[in-house]
């Protein structure tokens, strides 16, 4: 559950932000009405704990604000000790619960995790996501795993939003595929979507694509040109590859972000730009930060929410559906896969994602005569089962993450214990197991 914390006094709000990320809350906080508003549109808030008294708003009328934009917001409100007209005042304006001041920590813990279950009870319940079957997708995103289902009803959440997000995965898990869905079931639907991928732009072009660029601007800047950013006014701009981004355009990118405002090379002027940005990696972020290849302040406002777009080896109960769905779309006649070579196919590991097992498909429907796939007609790699490509940095997370699941189940899942046996902090622990998508 991500909180939010609103406090104009700092030690009080540090206080509070440490004790809950001890227990393993996520956890922003705003030194105001005004900031907290501005993080509460950009961010999946889902408690926000709030002083009552603070000197550029009062509390319930943050609130108010907040209930308006996102009706279900949970809030606990922080009153002065012995202050019982204003804590009825806050009750009856909507606040789920309020403490006195100094704040019993053990007090508010009970109050949080009674709020958390309330909020688990209705997800379940469809109050607050509808069922998943009930929902028409735009467009196809095959996938009945567990791992599948748990995407797309986190794509169902983000969707209605303007949260940016993050989508991290390995190449052709169908991380564009997300992006687009994200886009077709949002408000924004109607608008374009405009892809960039960073990785295809070379290095000295890339500020023009994306801000545009006046005529005669540079050498070869023959006529005026509008970047991707404007073109997506009004959509969604799916920056790909984002871990490509130089350092001095992470920069610019950041303050078009923060401003809303862009302008193009050769220009000072500055356009309004209003899009909504997703952003799709299959590098470690947060590693390049620590490395310096990559912003913090920049994976901050990108990664509001990360989804994560599982290997298709972590989900072999849909290479079949995947292949059913693939053999639809690209077979002219009725065509099937042997047994064998169906369990062929959900043994090997597809280095290559869902993009490999459709370009192998393909492939096939156009070389196999008859109606049959059997194993023979499949290439040396699957029959033989091998994973001969990929890259270190997948074997070493497949790796990590054995590691990581060997320690929880050694340590009961305590996450302080696992962590001590691992030598890394439980922070870090807690990374990880996210990035792994490690639950117990
Ligand atoms: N769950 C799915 N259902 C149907 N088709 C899928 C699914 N996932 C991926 N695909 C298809 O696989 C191909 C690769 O997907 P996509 O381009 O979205 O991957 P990607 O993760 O963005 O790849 P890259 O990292 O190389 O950019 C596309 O043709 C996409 O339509």
């Amino acid at each position: 559950m991500l909180i939010l914390i609103v406090d104009d006094e700092i030690t009080q709000r540090e206080m509070l932000q440490g004790f809950l990320e001890k227990q393993g809350f996520k956890v922003l906080t705003a030194a105001g009405g005004n900031e907290a508003l501005r993080i509460f549109e950009s961010a999946p808030v889902e408690l926000v704990l709030m002083d009552h008294r603070m000197e550029d708003m009062n509390g319930d009328e943050v609130l108010e604000r907040m209930r308006g934009a996102s009706p279900l917001v949970r809030a606990i409100m922080i009153t002065a000790y012995g202050d019982v007209s204003t804590a009825v005042k806050v009750m009856q304006l909507g606040a789920d619960d309020f403490m006195e001041k100094p704040v019993d920590l053990m007090d508010l813990l009970a109050k949080i995790r009674r709020i958390e279950q309330g909020l688990m009870v209705e997800r379940e319940s469809g109050k607050i996501t509808e069922s998943l079957e009930q929902i028409e997708l735009p467009i196809s995103i095959i996938g009945s795993s567990k791992p599948m289902q748990e995407l797309l009803s986190l794509i169902y959440r983000v969707a209605p939003t303007e949260w940016a997000a993050l989508i991290h995965g390995e190449t052709g898990t169908g991380k564009e595929l997300v992006a687009r869905l994200i886009h077709l079931m949002g408000p924004r639907k109607n608008g374009p979507f405009v892809e960039v991928n960073c990785a295809a732009i070379p290095e000295n072009l890339f500020e023009s694509e994306l801000f545009g660029h006046e005529k005669g601007a540079f050498t070869g800047a023959a006529s005026q040109r509008r970047g991707r950013f404007e073109l997506a006014a009004g959509g969604t701009l799916f920056l790909d590859e984002v871990g490509e981004l130089p350092l001095q355009l992470q920069a610019k990118l950041l303050r078009a972000l923060q401003e809303k405002k862009v302008s193009r090379v050769g220009s000072e002027k500055e356009i309004e730009v209003d899009a909504r940005v997703l952003t799709a990696t299959n590098k470690d972020l947060q590693q390049m930060v620590s490395e310096g290849s990559f912003r913090e302040d920049l994976f901050f406002r990108l990664n509001v929410l990360e989804l994560r777009v599982p290997p298709l080896r972590e989900r072999r109960d849909d290479i079949v559906e995947l292949t059913e769905y693939f053999l639809g779309k690209y077979a002219v006649s009725d065509i099937g896969f042997g047994t064998d070579a169906m369990a062929q196919l959900v043994k090997y590991p597809f280095p290559g994602n869902v993009r490999e097992l459709e370009h192998l498909i393909q492939r096939l429907v156009t070389l196999v005569r008859g109606s049959r796939i059997e194993v023979m007609d499949l290439p040396m790699r699957v029959r033989e089962g091998k994973n001969t490509g990929g890259l270190l940095s997948e074997r070493l997370a497949e790796v990590e993450k054995e590691m990581l699941i060997a320690a929880l189940e050694e340590h009961q899942w305590v996450q302080t214990k696992a962590a001590d046996s691992l030598g890394i902090s439980e922070r870090v622990l807690r990374y990880k197991m996210n990035k792994a998508g490690i639950k117990k």
